[in-house]
């Protein structure tokens, strides 16, 4: 993976930040995209400091935009060279099959890697936040249905995606809590408190490392607390 380039959206803090971290250690470069300006330019200056100005980009933008996403990938290109990685949802998956496309005689990329991050809300029954668990369900089906080989064939672009349990020491839950829940949700999920193990940044950045070696085109890999990540859903056929 050395010399390669990835982008990491929500990469100004949690988990994101740490799967920049790690792609660093393992000598690729790294553009962070992230719609908190402040906090991503920090975080950005933070690991250009430790890995050198040279193999760190941030670019502010709302993911969700294709436009602003577009017009990011683009800074980020000028600065580091084509994308081969990119930590993505849905507007980036998407982005993904026309930028990083290597296939066709007008081929604009390189061809690379998407790896979703969902969650086992979209695996287990998970009450608190039904909208929550139905986008990231959606996010499972975008990314088995892109990894098909039909789509690696018309593209040179495999995508993968990570379905993590509870984490602890982001803010994540904590917003959600706050902003997206109604106070009835929120007693009903704190009174479940302590009956699951929440895993750490460090286990969930260990997955995504063997998510990304491994490299199983459409795979979802599953990582809960005390047990081996281990992949679900049935296998695509080739
Ligand atoms: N924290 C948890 O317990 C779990 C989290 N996940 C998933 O893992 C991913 C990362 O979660 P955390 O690191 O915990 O969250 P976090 O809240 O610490 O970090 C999310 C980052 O994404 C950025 N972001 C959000 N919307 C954006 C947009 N539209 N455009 C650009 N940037 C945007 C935020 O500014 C923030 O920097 C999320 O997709 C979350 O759903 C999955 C399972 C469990
Ligand atoms: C539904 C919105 C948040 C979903 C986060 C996610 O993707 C997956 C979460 C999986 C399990 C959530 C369990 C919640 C348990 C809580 O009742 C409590 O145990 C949380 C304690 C907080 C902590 O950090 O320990």
């Amino acid at each position: 993976m050395e010399h390669k380039v990835a982008l990491v959206t929500g990469g100004a803090r949690g988990l994101g930040r740490a799967i920049a971290e790690r792609l660093l250690d393992n000598g690729l470069k790294v553009c962070i995209a992230d719609i908190m300006e402040e906090t991503g330019r920090a975080a950005a200056q933070e690991l250009a400091t430790k890995y050198g100005e040279e193999r760190v980009a941030f670019e502010c933008c709302d993911t969700s935009v294709e436009q602003q996403f577009s017009d990011a990938w683009t800074r980020c290109e000028e600065q580091l060279g084509k994308l081969d990685l990119l930590g993505g949802y849905i507007t980036g998956s998407l982005l993904a099959f026309e930028r990083m496309r290597s296939v066709g005689d007008d081929a604009p990329g390189v061809g690379g890697t998407v790896i979703n991050v969902a969650s086992i809300a979209a695996i287990k029954t998970l009450p608190f936040g039904p909208i929550y668990s139905a986008t990231k369900s959606g996010v499972v089906g975008l990314s088995r249905a892109l990894g098909h080989p039909l789509h690696h064939s018309l593209t040179g672009v495999k995508v993968l995606c990570l379905c993590p349990s509870l984490i602890s020491g982001t803010p994540f839950l904590q917003c959600a809590m706050e902003k997206a829940f109604s106070p009835a949700v929120a007693k009903a999920l704190q009174a479940a408190g302590g009956k699951i193990k929440p895993l750490t940044v460090p286990e969930v950045v260990e997955a995504f490392s063997k998510l990304l070696e491994e490299e199983v085109n459409g795979s979802v890999l599953v990582v809960e607390a005390g047990k081996e990540p281990y992949y679900s859903l049935p296998e695509i056929p080739s």
